[in-house]
């Protein structure tokens, strides 16, 4: 008898792990979401080998069960589980960005089976399971939460089911976690769709500015168009570290205020040259907090067929994209064509290639 794998949330994250695991394991794999489509379409992609009909009867004969909703949703569904039975040395991990809240309420279930908080710490601005991919999370950091009732025996059985992921796997306590992770993912994204509120308010004043809206501030405010639920739930979930860093925002905020008052030419170039020094030391090739994707940006002359003469390059030479945009930055100058790749080694490739070709291409 195969072992089972129940996946709650057929959404980017569930669909990436439920790939993950099956790369490495032979499984039954049930899938279960309160969105008929995305299961239809989890059925279709080979991603579910069935759909579970009643959440508690599959759950009962799990081996793994893997909470990929939006964190208040997990939250709910463990409440629900309470009254749930379970299939003896079965183990609920969840991928939730929060840990803290998920993690207390998963206690209460701890006379019952074994729960560890998980947090792969790679994804998207897009939803869905059409989006899902089993390398999403390749070189990532995938967070664990264990607490001082998980076993060892737990902890390797859930890499295990995990190793399919490649992610790189490292535990701390679910405070560390939302503290650390408040910083690096949740306030951006704050930021992010301030900023884009920002400029909506500036285009009663400028109306032409969303169209003049280009390079760095698309590049800044991609993660704007992220799911609203999910972020309403990771805002509600980790409030007191985002309190918090609001305040110390505020301080950065009046700082540039004042390099900016006081002309001060040497205090506002060492201020942005310490940023670049500090983002330059961040680790490029781990995923995270920086780019998810492994883009390559390819200067493209505007004419007819320069666009199918990048791709065919990369067919010749058999490097498979996975995605493609033309980012409309350079009217009618140059475009530029944002390549996606699956690994850092396609990429290298991909610009080998280009470059032989009198392309010019450059990574960010
Ligand atoms: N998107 C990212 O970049 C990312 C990265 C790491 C972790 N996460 C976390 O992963 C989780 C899922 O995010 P996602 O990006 O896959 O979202 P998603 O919107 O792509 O998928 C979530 C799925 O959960 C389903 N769902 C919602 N409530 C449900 C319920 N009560 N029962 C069953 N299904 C339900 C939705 O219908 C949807 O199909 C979130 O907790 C998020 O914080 C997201
Ligand atoms: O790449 C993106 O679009 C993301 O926002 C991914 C991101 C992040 O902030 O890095 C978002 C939330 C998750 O919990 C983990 C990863």
């Amino acid at each position: 008898m195969k072992r089972e794998v129940v996946v709650i949330g057929l959404g980017l994250i569930g669909g990436s792990i439920a790939l993950g695991i099956r790369k490495e394991h032979d499984v039954k794999m049930i899938g279960f979401d309160i969105n008929e489509d995305q299961v239809r379409m989890a059925v279709s992609l080979g991603i579910i080998d069935e759909k579970a009909h009643s959440l508690k009867t599959a759950v009962a004969t799990a081996d793994l069960i893997v909470l990929a909703v939006p964190v208040a949703a997990s939250e709910k569904l463990l409440t629900d589980m309470l009254s749930f039975t379970f299939k003896e040395g079965a183990i609920i991990t969840d991928v939730g960005s929060t840990k803290q809240t998920i993690c207390a309420k998963a206690k209460e279930l701890q006379n019952k089976v074994s729960f560890v908080g998980g947090h792969p710490m790679a994804g998207s601005h897009k939803s869905g399971v059409s989006a899902a991919k089993v390398h999403l999370f390749e070189n990532a950091f995938y967070v664990f939460t264990p607490d001082e009732v998980t076993s060892p025996q737990v902890m390797d059985t859930l890499k295990d089911w995990l190793k399919g992921t490649k992610a790189t796997f490292l535990e701390m306590s679910p405070e560390k976690h939302d503290e650390i992770t408040g910083a690096i993912s949740h306030f951006p994204h704050i930021i992010a769709a301030s900023l884009v509120h920002h400029v909506e308010t500036e285009e009663d004043r400028n109306p032409t500015v969303t169209r003049l809206a280009a390079g760095g501030f698309r590049d800044i405010t991609r993660i704007a168009s992220s799911s609203p639920e999910m972020w309403r739930d990771i805002l509600l979930q980790n409030q007191s570290s985002l309190l918090r860093l609001l305040d110390t925002w505020d301080l950065e905020m009046q700082k540039v205020r004042s390099l900016l008052e006081s002309s001060d030419s040497e205090g506002i170039f060492s201020y942005f040259e310490q940023a670049k020094h500090f983002r330059e030391k961040l680790p490029e090739r781990k995923k995270g907090a920086i780019p998810a994707f492994y883009d390559l940006f390819v200067d493209v002359p505007d004419h007819p067929g320069a666009i199918s003469d990048v791709t065919s390059i990369l067919a010749q030479s058999d490097i498979s994209l996975t995605n493609i945009r033309i980012l409309e930055t350079r009217e009618d100058i140059m475009g530029v064509l944002r390549l996606s790749f699956r690994s850092e080694e396609d990429r290298e490739q991909a610009k080998e290639q280009l470059g032989l070709h009198t392309f010019e291409s450059y990574t960010l």
